[in-house]
């Protein structure tokens, strides 16, 4: 019994620092700089870590593919949503944001809002992928709902990750075409995907990861989750050199912005933000008052009607509950 603990006791000055490549309720996955995956409990009741966090762990078996977490290292970065009652984190210390929206189902223009606006306050670039342009009709709708967002500067990359063209080697060539640009836009840093239902995020990952059912067996296995194969966030690498890695979370509804404060919500706007000090009144809503420079561009056409109702439904939302 004595001998784990006074292993552990010499190693203490050299803790090793892992990455957490999966979490679920009390146990994560890290992966030692070597590549392996060791099982590790926190010590506390309450965990605040997750996925993407750089942790200092100790084995706490003779095997070392079990441990117990130390500490954490300081993060660049958190994603993460907050409703009334609880705080969700999706991922730290991340790169880019991808948000995958398709041609079908009609995307909530809403949501995208939302985690563009949480992308913006925790100062993490985000991308819009639009999949399933093969539909010919629906896409072109989504690209003039997308355009607003190409116009305020967000890059609008288009797919058809799995066509349904009649002609396979055409819908093949898409696919070929998808995971080549996608490879060259995502090939360094941690991107993390975040997509509504049906829009093709299982099909992404297996396009840009061929391996990640396998991994994602065996990581649920090792959680005890057996049968939540998908529910849970999971850091894949994209490349040998583990230079580049794809995150994906579930969780996209309801994206609650309770953590963004009111008087900067525009702030995180880009097609808001450029007006802002404009305004005849230093606190101006940019709702009703007279001497608006946001609602004078979006009465110019520069700023688009949804973008000014999402912000004014916002502000409500985050305004009711606030104080
Ligand atoms: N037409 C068309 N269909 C696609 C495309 N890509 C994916 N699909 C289809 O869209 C459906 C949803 O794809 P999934 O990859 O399962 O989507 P998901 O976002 O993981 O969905 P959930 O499992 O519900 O979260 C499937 O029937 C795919 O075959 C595409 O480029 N074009
Ligand atoms: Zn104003």
């Amino acid at each position: 019994m004595a001998r784990p603990i006074a292993a552990a006791k010499a190693r203490d000055p050299a803790l090793d620092v892992g990455l957490v490549v999966a979490g679920h309720g009390r146990h994560y996955v890290v992966q030692t700089p070597e590549g392996r995956e060791v099982l590790c409990h926190p010590r506390g009741k309450k965990s605040e870590v997750v996925v993407g966090d750089r942790v200092r762990w100790q084995p706490t078996n003779q095997h070392g593919d079990e441990g117990v977490l130390e500490g954490l290292e300081p993060r660049r970065n958190l994603l993460y949503r907050q409703d009334e009652w609880r705080t969700k984190s999706f991922a730290a210390n991340l790169d880019r944001l991808l948000i995958l929206v398709a041609s079908e189902p009609v995307f909530s223009e809403s949501q995208l809002a939302r985690a563009l606006i949480a992308a913006e306050e925790a100062g993490i670039e985000a991308l819009i992928l639009l999949n399933k342009v093969d539909l010919v009709e629906p896409a072109r709708l989504a690209r003039e709902r997308l355009a607003p967002y190409r116009a305020m500067g967000y890059e609008v990359l288009e797919v058809a990750l799995k066509s349904r063209d009649a002609r396979s080697d055409h819908a093949s060539a898409q696919s070929d075409h998808a995971r080549a640009l996608l490879a060259g836009r995502l090939a360094t840093g941690a991107t993390l995907v975040l997509g509504p239902s049906g829009t093709g995020k299982s099909t992404l990952v297996n396009l840009l990861v061929p391996e990640a059912a396998a991994l994602t067996a065996e990581i649920s296995t090792a959680l005890n989750s057996g049968r939540h194969t998908t529910t849970h966030t999971r850091w894949y690498w994209l490349d040998a050199a583990r230079q580049a890695a794809l995150i994906d979370s579930p969780g996209f509804q309801e994206f609650g912005l309770q953590h963004i404060a009111l008087t900067e919500l525009a702030r995180w706007m880009p097609d808001l933000r450029p007006h802002l000090g404009g305004c005849r009144f230093h606190n101006c809503t940019h709702i009703h008052e007279p001497g608006c420079a946001v609602r004078a561009a979006l009465a110019r056409g520069e700023i688009a009607p949804s973008r000014h109702r999402i912000y004014e439904a916002l502000r409500e939302e985050l305004g009711r509950t606030k104080w």
